[in-house]
């Protein structure tokens, strides 16, 4: 079989060679001619698949390693009978480490502890739903909103409440929802003039699901005008071509990386090499496990006399710190001159994103700890080791 793949699909030979030949591209680059005879599509986010791509091709699968399914026209897949994968949740723990990182460094930065906020979710998927229980174990005050939910749900997972609500009501609003423009409930500016407008004075708006879904023109006008808000975008509308008019009214900025950790893309591809040998009757033998020693964290350790503020900043900096990111994308901008396009430098940020690891894969040892720290550690996920 011929294997067409984005050459950031990590792990591609490893999982894939066993299947057919494989041969890789840019995945912005993956055209009608590189589709021509393949018969696996494996791509991310960046690659259009529709009928222009693929109407030519002998394509009979199309496999995203990705959450998301935007950049996927599903009907047309479908009336082609053309079979299709996605990885749904696997990189939802990044996403969420991501948001945690950016209330663990605004609350520094403004003086105040983000659990004692009330946080709106919107969107209460794979990311949403996850973040959504760790908040709740950690005590945090949580509105959410996610009407399509709500109306299917047989027992409700949760109070839901209207997106006026929520946002009238939440300090911080956090969105997770996919970007659609169709059904009852399009998230296409989802945020627009009005709704940005009925954000509370000071309250932290985060953007990781996809840029449309926040007017990102409407914001900048919105912050122009002097409404206090503070924002942490990690996409963009049009990317990888932002509007760097943006850019330094955002607070936390970011190239779509907070579901960039090794483990979620590696998590990616594996579901969608487990579906392919599903669809085509293979047996799926790769495992992870002993294809690649995925970089190792130190352990931590914290005594009785640590603060549950500082435990928990500790762990979560040692593991993932967004600033980073942002400081990395800001100076690479600022080196382009202030008419080119940023494409490139989106791009080269993502595709040479280091080996971020999650939570999870970090032991903290706590000595004599508060149940309350070892709860609050558990509650993101940490791995937690009692000495
Ligand atoms: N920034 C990143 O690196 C990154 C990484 C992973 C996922 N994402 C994006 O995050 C988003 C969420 O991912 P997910 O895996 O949780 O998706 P999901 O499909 O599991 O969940 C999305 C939720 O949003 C709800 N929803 C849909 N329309 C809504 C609306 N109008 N209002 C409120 N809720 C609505 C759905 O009912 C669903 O429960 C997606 O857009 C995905 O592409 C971004
Ligand atoms: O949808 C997803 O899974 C995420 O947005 C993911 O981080 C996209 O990454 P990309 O495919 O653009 O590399």
């Amino acid at each position: 079989m011929k294997i067409v793949a984005d050459e950031n699909i990590p792990l591609l030979n490893a999982f894939f060679q066993s299947i057919g030949d494989i041969t890789t591209y840019p995945g912005r680059e993956i055209g009608p001619e590189q589709v021509a005879d393949a018969d696996i599509l494996l791509v991310r986010s960046v690659t259009q698949v529709n009928q222009t791509l693929l109407a030519n091709s002998s394509v009979r699968f199309v496999g995203t390693c990705t959450i998301g399914t935007d950049h996927i026209d599903l009907a047309y897949l479908e009336e082609q009978g053309i079979n299709f994968a996605a990885a749904p949740g696997c990189n939802a723990n990044a996403v969420v480490e991501y948001v945690v990182s950016v209330l663990d460094v605004l609350a520094e930065q403004q003086g105040f502890n983000w659990q004692d906020k009330v946080m709106g979710v919107v969107g209460k998927g794979n990311v949403g739903d996850r973040l959504y229980q760790a908040l709740i174990k950690l005590g945090v005050t949580c509105l959410v909103n996610d009407p399509i939910l709500e109306a299917t749900e047989e027992n409700e997972s949760c109070e839901y409440v209207s997106l006026d609500q929520l946002l009238a009501e939440s300090d911080i609003v956090t969105l997770h929802t996919p970007l659609t423009e169709a059904g009852d409930y399009p998230t296409y500016h989802l945020l627009d003039a009005a709704r940005l407008d009925q954000l509370k004075p000071n309250a932290i708006l985060i953007n990781a699901s996809r840029g449309a879904v926040v007017d990102n023109q409407a914001l900048m006008s919105s912050l122009l005008a002097g409404k206090p808000l503070t924002v942490a975008l990690d996409v963009w509308e049009q990317e990888p071509e932002i509007n760097r008019q943006l850019l330094p009214l955002i607070t936390i900025a970011t190239p779509h990386i907070a579901g960039y950790s090794v483990d979620g893309k590696i998590a990616g591809t594996e579901m969608v090499y487990r579906a392919i040998c599903r669809a085509f009757g293979l047996p799926s033998r790769v495992r992870v496990e002993g294809i690649k020693p995925l970089p190792k964290l130190k352990a931590l350790s914290f005594s009785s006399d640590a603060s549950l503020e500082e435990v928990l900043s500790t762990s979560i900096r040692s593991v993932y710190d967004v600033r980073q990111d942002d400081a990395l994308f800001r100076n690479s901008l600022r080196a382009l001159a202030e008419d080119a396009s940023t494409a490139q430098v989106f791009d080269s940020l993502r595709k040479h994103y280091r080996s971020r690891r999650e939570f999870s894969t970090v032991k903290i040892k706590i000595k004599k700890c508060s149940g309350k720290v070892s709860s609050a550690l558990k509650a993101l996920n940490f791995n937690i080791v009692t000495v």
